[in-house]
Order: C-alpha cells, then sequence, then structure tokens
C-alpha cells in the first residue's frame, strides 16, 4: 500500500514539474518575443488592470518608459500611456481590433458591435450607426434643453434644492435623452413613470435599465437558470429586471416590424429603426438576438459615459466657482437673453463649443475620461511609431492595454498647476487639484494635439456628436439658469471661510480617494450641492 501511495506521489511531483517546466518555458519564450518589439519588458503573472484609474502613470514611471511590455506565461500585453502610440493603435483598425475573447461579457442577448471583428463587425457598425445623424442631433439638442430645465425645476421644487449624488441625476438624465432618441419615449422626472405602468410591465424601463447596468456583474456571472430560482435578493432582481428589460425591447421591436415596409423611405431613422431593418436585410440580416444586444448596449454606452462626464462637470463647477462664474458670463455674452427653446444648434451650439463650455468638457472627458482603460488585440504584425519617432515592431497576438489614465497624466503632456507639495500630499494629489479648463484654449499649445477621448479610425465612437451635443446643450441650461454650490456644513468655531476650504478640499479629496471604476469611473459617495436660481 505504502508503495502505491509513494509511486503515485512520485508521479504527481513528475507531472507538477513538468507542468512548472512548461509554464515558465511559455513564460520565457514570451518575453523573448516582447524583447522584439523594442520596448522595455517585465516579467508578470497578471496585471493588475482592476486598479489602472488610481494608478494612472505611476507603472510607466516604475518603468522608466511611456508603453512597456508585460510578459506573462499566457502570453504579452503592451501597456501604453503615450498618446502617440494610442493613436496608431487606434488608426490601424482592423489589423488592431478588439479582443473578442474578452469582451463576451456584452453578449447579454446575442453578439453585438463590442463583441465582434472582422466583416461580422462591419454588419454590426452599419446596423448602429444608420439611425445617428442630423435627425438625431436635433431630437437630442431639443430634448437636453427640455429635460435639463425640467431636472433643475425637480431638484428645486422635489428635494428642498439639495442633491446629495450628482451621479444619480445626471446618469438618469442622459437616460431620459437616450430614451427619447431611440424610442421617442417622453420620460417624466416625477414619480409618476411607475405608477402609469405600460401593460404587462411591473418595472418601469428607466427604472429596470440602470439596476440592471449596476447588477451586469451578477447576470455575467451566475447562470440565468440560478438567478430565477436562488433565494438571493439580488439574483431574483436582476432576473426580473432582465426578463423586463427583454420585454420591452422586444415589443419595441415589434412596433418596428410591424410597419418595416415603410422605414427603408424614410429620410431619417432612428436608431431603433436602422438596427431593426438589419434584421430583415436581404444580405447579411442580423439575428434577433444581436437586435435586442445592440439596442441594450448602444442605450448603455450612451447613456453611462454622458452621464457621468456630466457628474463631473456639474461637481467640478461647484468646487471651482471662479471657473463657474466666468463660464456664465460667456454664457450670457453667447446667448443673450433668449430662453433656451430659442437657442439653435446651428447657429449656437458651434458657438458653445468652442468657447470656454467646450474646454471644460474636454478637460472632464481628458482627466475622467468613462473608460479609464481600452483593450486591443494585433491580429497581424504592426508597427508602432512614439512620441520620440522611433518605430516598434509588434507581433501578432500582442493584447495591448490602452491606458487613458495613465496618458491623462503622463508628464510629458500634462502640465500640472503650480500647489506645493504639502498641499498636493493632503489631498491625494488628487488630479481635480489641476483642474484647468483653460489648457484647452491656447491654441499654440500642441501637446495635447494626439488626444482623443472618443477613439480614432474604424471604431471611433458612433456616439460622438450626439454625446457633445447633449453635453452642450446640458451645461448650457444649466449654468445659464442656475447655479451650483457645494454644501457646506460649519464645524465648532469656523469662520465661513475657513468651512467652505474644508468642504472643496474634502470634494477634491474624494475626487481620488473615492473613485470608483465599475463599467465607467465614477465617484459614488456623497458630495452634496445645492442648485440656486440665477439672478440675472
Ligand atoms: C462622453 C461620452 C462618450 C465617450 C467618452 C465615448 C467613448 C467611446 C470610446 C472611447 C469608444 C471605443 C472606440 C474604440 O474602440 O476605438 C466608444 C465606442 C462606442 N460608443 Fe461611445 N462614448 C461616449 C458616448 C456614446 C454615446 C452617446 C453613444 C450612443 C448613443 C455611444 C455609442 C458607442 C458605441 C455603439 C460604441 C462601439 C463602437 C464599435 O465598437 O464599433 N457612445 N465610445
Amino acid at each position: 500500500m505504502a508503495g502505491i501511495t509513494s509511486t503515485a506521489l512520485g508521479g504527481i511531483v513528475v507531472l507538477a514539474a513538468l507542468l512548472l517546466y512548461r509554464y515558465i518555458s511559455h513564460w520565457r519564450t514570451n518575453y523573448k518575443i516582447a524583447l522584439t518589439t523594442g520596448f522595455p519588458v517585465f516579467y508578470s503573472p497578471i496585471a493588475q488592470i482592476w486598479k489602472i484609474w488610481k494608478m494612472g502613470h505611476d507603472p510607466f514611471r516604475e518603468a522608466g518608459s511611456d508603453t512597456f511590455v508585460l510578459a506573462t506565461p499566457s502570453g504579452n500585453m503592451l501597456w501604453s500611456s503615450d498618446d502617440t502610440v494610442i493613436r496608431g493603435l487606434f488608426e490601424q483598425h482592423p489589423k488592431v481590433d478588439a479582443p473578442v475573447e474578452f469582451l463576451k461579457f456584452w453578449n447579454v442577448w446575442g453578439p453585438t458591435i463590442a463583441s465582434v471583428q472582422g466583416a461580422e463587425w462591419k454588419v454590426h457598425r452599419k446596423a448602429v450607426t444608420a439611425g445617428f445623424g442630423p435627425a438625431m442631433n436635433h431630437t437630442v439638442w431639443k430634448e437636453t434643453l427640455s429635460q435639463t430645465q425640467k431636472l433643475a425645476t425637480h431638484w428645486t421644487e422635489d428635494h428642498q434644492a439639495i442633491v446629495p449624488v450628482v451621479r444619480y441625476w445626471t446618469s438618469r438624465l442622459a437616460l431620459h435623452i437616450i430614451c427619447n432618441g431611440f424610442f421617442g419615449m417622453k420620460v417624466e422626472w416625477n414619480a409618476d413613470n411607475q405608477k402609469s405602468l405600460p401593460t404587462g410591465h411591473k418595472i418601469a424601463l428607466d427604472a429596470a435599465l440602470p439596476k440592471f447596468i449596476e447588477n451586469l456583474a451578477v447576470f455575467v456571472t451566475v447562470p440565468t437558470a440560478l438567478l430565477s430560482r436562488l433565494p438571493v435578493k439580488k439574483f431574483r432582481d436582476t432576473y426580473e429586471n432582465f426578463t423586463e428589460i427583454t420585454t420591452y425591447l422586444d415589443e419595441f421591436r415589434a412596433k418596428v416590424l410591424n410597419n418595416v415596409e415603410a422605414v427603408p423611405a424614410k429620410k431619417s431613422k432612428t436608431i431603433l429603426e436602422s438596427v431593426v431593418l438589419s434584421e430583415v436585410s436581404e444580405k447579411n440580416p442580423l439575428a434577433k438576438e444581436s437586435v435586442l444586444g445592440n439596442i441594450f448596449f448602444t442605450l448603455l454606452a450612451g447613456h453611462e459615459t454622458t452621464g457621468g462626464t456630466l457628474g463631473f462637470i456639474y461637481l467640478l463647477m461647484a468646487i471651482y466657482p471662479d471657473h463657474q462664474k466666468q463660464l456664465q458670463k460667456q454664457l450670457d455674452d453667447q446667448l443673450g437673453d433668449r430662453s433656451p427653446e430659442n437657442w439653435s444648434l446651428e447657429k449656437d451650439y458651434p458657438i458653445l463649443k468652442q468657447g470656454l463650455l467646450g474646454a471644460i468638457q474636454k478637460e472632464v472627458l481628458y482627466f475622467y475620461n468613462p473608460a479609464s482603460f481600452m483593450m486591443r488585440k494585433t491580429l497581424s504584425p504592426v508597427t508602432l511609431v512614439d512620441s520620440n519617432n522611433k518605430a516598434h515592431q509588434i507581433p501578432e497576438n500582442t493584447l495591448t492595454l490602452i491606458n487613458n489614465a495613465g496618458a491623462a497624466r503622463n508628464p510629458k503632456t500634462w502640465k500640472r498647476s503650480k500647489i506645493s507639495k504639502e498641499r498636493r500630499n493632503a489631498l491625494s494629489d488628487s488630479p481635480a487639484l489641476d483642474f484647468d479648463p483653460d489648457r484647452w484654449l491656447d491654441e499654440k499649445d500642441q501637446r495635447l494635439a494626439n488626444w482623443t477621448a472618443f477613439g480614432a479610425g474604424g471604431r471611433v465612437c458612433p456616439g460622438k456628436e450626439f454625446a457633445n451635443i447633449e453635453l452642450t446643450a446640458a451645461m448650457a441650461t444649466l449654468f445659464k439658469l442656475y447655479s451650483l454650490e457645494l454644501v457646506v456644513v460649519k464645524e465648532n468655531d469656523e469662520t465661513d471661510d475657513m468651512a467652505w476650504k474644508r468642504t472643496r478640499d474634502q470634494a477634491i479629496r474624494m475626487f481620488y480617494d473615492d473613485m470608483e471604476a465599475n463599467i465607467t469611473i465614477g465617484v459614488h459617495k456623497d458630495i452634496p450641492i445645492r442648485i440656486v436660481e440665477r439672478v440675472v
């Protein structure tokens, strides 16, 4: 008996040694391949991608290079915070494309634009993008002007003008706008949406979507059969929201299909119509699951990003009242005493975008880009040129990590404000300390010429104009008619000024300490603000 055991044990030891040898030799082979790129190479068992926003440019400073390769046993991963390299990665699509094997979690109903490559991606892309255009831009402009005024009234009347978590509301605002653009739905701010539910529904669409998105990780990791059966509230809720959304999407789809012959002749289609139309196309029709999936993905990509960005903008304007006043003065000059109903997309939007309002948007998208990183993969060998004009040969099958957070805090392109070391340390060296929209108004400064918040090349964000129009209209409406202030509560024998500075510094610190990365980044804790009507 003891003999058999020791033989078995010996076998296990030999097998383990063989596996370890294979593991190490894969690792060494990958390391040698990585060296051919000409970038510094490091051995790494795993990449700590969950910490990326907080780490900022630190990994690159420690590596002594803005681009490096992590050689891992299962393959190599190139990390870059060099915006010339990042541009190159975007623009070399389709040779460099999304690594679909890591993006399957987007397939809630079926494959979507975000989780496919090559010829299949072209079909999805055509279906999704046909609905973006001048008609949609007008809808977004008008709906944002109207919804933002309604939100401000809702804050003032129903919340005694105090708003604890701004991001929650700006996400809702973006959801209301996109639901109008996609489905022609008018979502109101009072709780009546839940009372006047369409037949057959228990939850309103604008309530089910955010809850489902919040629990997307649960949905992706727990099998659907268990979600509906296990006695865990989170599982049951996730399943209920999923089935509600499926029914809504099915109903929207059926409505278009019922009258599908009329759609091709329409001069401008909604995104819903163009996606559904692709299901009945003779050439490469999309499956029903992909139709539902693409509508969901575009809804998600379109409101989480824009809502989150607007949340940062509103908060930063409360933290920096001087910038807010400067913006309001410029808005008064640009828009005069016309009311929002009379602002025009053709005339006012380009002027607003070129001024301080556009600069604030860029500054926020730069530091608080909704995606702290993006993944790509080289599908064939490519040449990448870095910001020192040096060419690097990157082998096929190299995963690449476009590190937006690192690129934004790269000292080569980022001019920091003059702030003492002590103050930086006390406020966690939060990027909110360096908030400086004016950097985008200096035309001679070309440091950030390569930077892009929306990607570039074939896979560039199709919602770029949608987002820019929405952010512009939501900022102009709010700051033309109202001001935002941090809510200051005095402690002990503090003077007004001391209490304000303490509150402001606490908010700046929270912009680093409490930043969380989920699907997008956000400060999810309370930073209460007050809305005050302007007397102009
Ligand atoms: C501040 C707002 C937004 C930002 C920063 C943003 C950024 C991005 C980025 C960086 C990409 C990836 C590009 C690439 O892989 O090269 C992307 C893709 C995408 N975005 Fe946006 N986006 C925003 C708003 C929107 C909106 C409003 C919509 C729709 C209404 C939208 C729909 C999409 C879709 C469908 C894709 C996938 C494109 C593809 O893979 O071909 N986005 N976005």
